[in-house]
């Protein structure tokens, strides 16, 4: 069906459509999401390009992403062609059938009193983070995505399955760079329409590498799960009344209605969305701290007004006194986000602001567009974490903000993303002086943003 008569992403060319979208380096795969964006704000925030014949919608109004993505829960099925053998039926690439049958079960087990419980480890975590970089403080700048991603992995995985792979140091290198390859590859096969196709694919070193990380991968789950299934039993045995309990416990006094492949999936699915994107945020977060001399001062003030000249660790209680160290994750999300976009099938014909879209096609919901919407005002591509402090300087429409997704399928793991965050910071800032230079970053997209390698931060004692 042909989709309407909407602006299309200029460079189009017959029956290849825009393949030189699909081009270039992963700094280059950026600058284009982000071409795109601009050209729908611009345009009536709905346009299209074409994925050789195949048309594809862009969309970045905000009311208009909010009904797209509430009113259609089927993400593009490539997705989980891609990612089949590694994530399975899991929550972000399930069909809507299982999805929703899942997300029930899996829902409560993400309740904020849960979250609370989880406290205990996102303090002991921050504090081994703020330990391991002692030897870098005064030593000039580091390389600190590869230790938020080590340490975001070891509290995900702590906080999903219990289990500590902190000490087993060469596990934990494993598991991350395995994590970390498969991404890069399922962006690499997205990247080139050739490798779509599964034989030319199945040949390929990609698939290959593919292959040998994803077992790593399924190594640690299975492990986790074998140890969790024995310990489960012990703890269950004992009838331990332990408020910390990690999803995985709870998942598994689920069994009836969650196989055990199930789980190993959802486990997969939560420990990948989990690590990578608040990892990201707050390397995001300290360059541009870091950046900011007079933003960390405002931080640091909080924090001692909060928490007091001790070293203690943040409680519940806190959390919800640190609003200005919140303002400055929600400014740095929307100034970065790590999820720039997403994609939704649209299952009915579906009236838009500017045009209808029509039922079949795939769109791309562009939630960077969304976050830096002309609607922001003048000071859009400005860092102001005070914006978030005064009302009449935020839109008035509330689907402006749409960092985790909109409607029921959003992000599962805002909660728990903004808990863990917070915490980190509070123990980072506490020990040190944090500089980076935010303005000289060139940004990378992997399927989530990242800083290209070379953008340290370097920290000094306080
Ligand atoms: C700041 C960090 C995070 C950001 C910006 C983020 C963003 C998002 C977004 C935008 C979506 C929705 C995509 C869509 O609707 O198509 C999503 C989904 C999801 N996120 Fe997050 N996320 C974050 C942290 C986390 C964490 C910490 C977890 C788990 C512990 C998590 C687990 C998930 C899962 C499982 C889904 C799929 C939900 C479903 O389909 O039901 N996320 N996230």
């Amino acid at each position: 069906m042909y989709p309407g008569n909407l602006p299309v992403y200029p460079g189009r060319i017959p029956l290849l459509g825009n393949i030189s979208l699909f081009w270039g380096s992963t700094i280059e795969v950026w600058e284009k999401i982000k071409k795109v964006s601009i050209f729908s704000t611009e345009n009536g925030d709905v346009v299209m390009f074409y994925l050789g014949i195949i048309p594809i919608y862009v969309i970045t109004d905000p009311d208009d992403c909010s009904k797209v993505m509430s009113s259609s829960l089927h993400r593009p099925g490539i997705m989980k062609k891609f990612s089949r053998q590694f994530l399975g039926n899991g929550l972000l690439v399930s069909p809507v059938s299982v999805w929703k049958e899942h997300r029930k079960i899996i829902n409560p087990t993400f309740n904020q009193q849960v979250l609370d419980s989880f406290i205990v480890i996102f303090n002991s975590q921050s504090r081994r983070l703020v330990e391991r970089w002692r030897s870098y403080a005064g030593m000039g700048s580091f390389d600190h995505q590869l230790c938020l991603e080590k340490n975001t992995l070891e509290t995900v995985c702590l906080t999903t399955a219990g289990i500590d792979i902190t000490d087993q140091n060469e596990f934990n290198e494993e598991c991350l760079m395995a994590y970390r390859t498969v991404l890069s590859s399922l962006m690499d096969r997205g990247r080139n329409p050739l490798l779509y196709i599964n034989c030319i694919y199945n040949m390929s070193n990609l698939k290959k590498a593919e292959d040998r990380n994803i077992k790593i991968t399924h190594d640690l789950t299975n492990l986790v799960l074998k140890r969790k299934r024995e310990g489960y039993k012990e703890i269950n045995n004992n009838n331990s009344d332990s408020m910390f309990k990690p999803f995985l416990h709870r998942l598994l006094e689920l069994t009836s209605k969650l196989s055990e492949q199930d789980i190993r999936e959802e486990m997969n699915n939560i420990i990948l969305t989990g690590f990578e994107t608040s990892s990201g945020v707050l390397l995001f977060c300290l360059l541009l701290i870091g950046t900011y001399p007079d933003v960390q001062e405002k931080c640091l003030k909080e924090i001692k007004e909060v928490l007091g000249e001790l070293d203690r660790d943040v409680t519940k209680e806190d959390m919800s006194q640190l609003k200005y160290l919140e303002a400055v994750l929600k400014e740095t999300m929307r100034l970065c986000p790590v999820v720039p976009m997403t994609g939704r099938i649209i299952t009915e014909d579906m009236q838009l602001k500017n045009a209808v879209l029509r039922k079949g096609h795939l769109c791309v919901v562009s939630l960077y567009g969304v976050l830096n919407h002309p609607m922001w005002g003048k000071d859009v591509n400005e860092f102001s974490p005070e914006r978030w402090l005064d009302p009449t300087r935020l839109p008035q429409n509330p689907n402006t903000y749409g960092v985790f997704g909109y409607g029921r399928r959003n992000c599962i793991g805002k909660v728990y993303a903004m808990m863990t965050m917070k915490v980190t910071l509070v123990h980072i800032l506490r020990a040190y002086r944090v500089s980076g230079q935010y303005h000289q970053m060139r940004i990378k997209n992997q399927g989530i943003n990242k800083p290209a390698d070379g953008h340290h931060i370097s920290i000094n004692h306080r």
